[in-house]
């Protein structure tokens, strides 16, 4: 769609800034948009004047989901394991395998055309940031192309060829692979490397290895930790630095501390980033793991991120108001809590909380996850009097309209 040169989005019942500056939270307001960044926010009663004016008529509006865990290029699909795991089965990293069958199969336009219809159906959904992983190609060929196809679409890419070691491979031929010529061959086209740290996937020594050769490669790293069971993910994240550590069904007081911990030091001046702990609600749900305990999280210091993990394996949604309204009903924290998470914690949990990241194309871009002055203008109206209708009226159909980086695409 078209994008004025200035819009006024005004008469705002309820705006959620994310801006601590201005309390986070706004009554009576409108945001004036020029380009793909918002100019100004305000009080309705002193909005200034504009090419084009949207009325929300005291609807709320806030930040476009910022998705920070997703694996989008993938073909195929795992509806028979979906159905033997609601009958009972456990879900084990061996499946992944399934769909790297089905994606190294895959035409390049094929894997294109699947990823552009799950972004398209994100976008419904009021997503405005996405990242997405690689990690059903694993060999180099087919890690390079999903890294390149994803560059095209999404906002991050992050190289996961530690996905799990693929059917037939030797296990540590396959990491000298993934920490050598697979991780220089996908360097270019990504910002950050993933590792699944897990029973089945990757042990302590093997994640090491990988969050190592990450970091000669001067790239950002985050980890599946913690997902079917308690382990190293968490320590070796947070000991590496990493973004962010991801899933966190499983955590002792020891990892919940680290978590917060790392934000600690962070603000004591330490000048390292601390890890986000990124909870996965429906993946939580869909394989009928504990969900996260994100209450303690939030209670003990930590940041927190809410984000799809949108796969065709554990958790194939990207309904982010589906994770944010079960985050609220089941796992103790407030809406606001909630939607933070899902904008500002994805933004942090990410790298772009602030002006200046850049995306897959080189492009620079303004900070996600807040509305504030200078930021992408990246918005969600939303057909409710505010964001606490996202948990009192679950499933339902709220989004009325999206603005990505000043475009309306919804
Ligand atoms: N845990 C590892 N990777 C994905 C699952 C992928 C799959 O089963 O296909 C996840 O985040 O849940
Ligand atoms: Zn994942």
């Amino acid at each position: 769609m078209t994008r004025s040169a200035s819009l006024l989005i005004d008469n705002i019942g309820e705006l959620t800034t994310n801006d601590d500056a201005g309390g986070g939270r706004l009554h009576d307001a409108a945001v004036l948009i020029e380009r793909d960044r918002i100019a100004w926010v305000g009080a309705a009663a002193d909005a200034p004047a504009a090419d084009e004016r949207v009325d929300a008529a005291g609807r709320a509006v806030l930040p476009g989901w910022v998705d920070s865990h997703t694996h989008l290029v993938f073909a195929g699909d795992r509806t028979a394991e979906f159905e033997a795991r609601m009958a009972g089965e456990a879900y084990a990293a061996g499946g992944i395998n399934v769909t790297v069958e089905a994606t190294r199969a895959a035409t390049d336009a094929a894997l294109e055309a699947n990823l552009e219809r799950l972004v398209a159906e994100a976008r419904r959904g009021g997503t405005t940031t996405i990242e997405t992983k690689t990690g059903y190609g694993l060999t180099v060929r087919d890690e390079q192309r999903a890294a390149v196809v994803a560059g095209r679409h999404v906002d991050a890419v992050t190289f996961l060829g530690a996905h799990v070691v693929p059917a037939g491979a030797d296990p540590e031929g396959y990491l000298d692979l993934v920490t050598g010529p697979m991780l220089d061959a996908v360097a270019p086209h990504v910002s950050a490397v993933d590792v699944f740290c897990e029973r089945g996937a990757f042990d302590e020594a093997a994640t090491e290895r990988v969050l190592a050769a990450a970091g000669r490669a001067g790239l950002a790293t985050r980890v599946h930790g913690n997902q079917l069971g308690h382990g190293p993910g968490v320590r070796l994240a947070v000991g590496a630095g990493s973004l962010s550590v991801d899933h966190l069904g499983f955590l002792g007081e020891d990892d919940v501390s680290a978590l917060a911990d790392s934000w600690a030091e962070w603000s004591g001046g330490s000048g390292r980033r601390g890890t986000v702990a990124t909870v996965l609600p429906a993946c939580d749900l869909s394989t009928r793991m504990p969900l996260a305990p994100a209450r303690a999280l939030l209670d003990a210091g930590a940041v927190l991120a809410i984000a799809s993990n949108a796969n065709p394996g554990t958790s194939y949604t990207s309904s982010m108001a589906f994770c944010v309204a079960t985050a609220v009903l089941q796992m103790g924290v407030t809406v606001q809590e909630a939607v933070r998470a899902a904008t500002l914690g994805g933004a942090i949990a990410l790298g772009m909380e602030r002006d200046g990241w850049r995306d897959p194309k080189g492009a620079e871009q303004g900070a996600v996850g807040v509305v504030a002055p200078g930021a992408r203008a990246d918005l969600q109206l939303l057909d409710a009097p505010s964001v606490t209708h996202l948990a009192y009226r679950p499933g339902m159909p709220l989004v009325q309209g999206v603005w990505r980086a000043g475009r309306r695409v919804v």
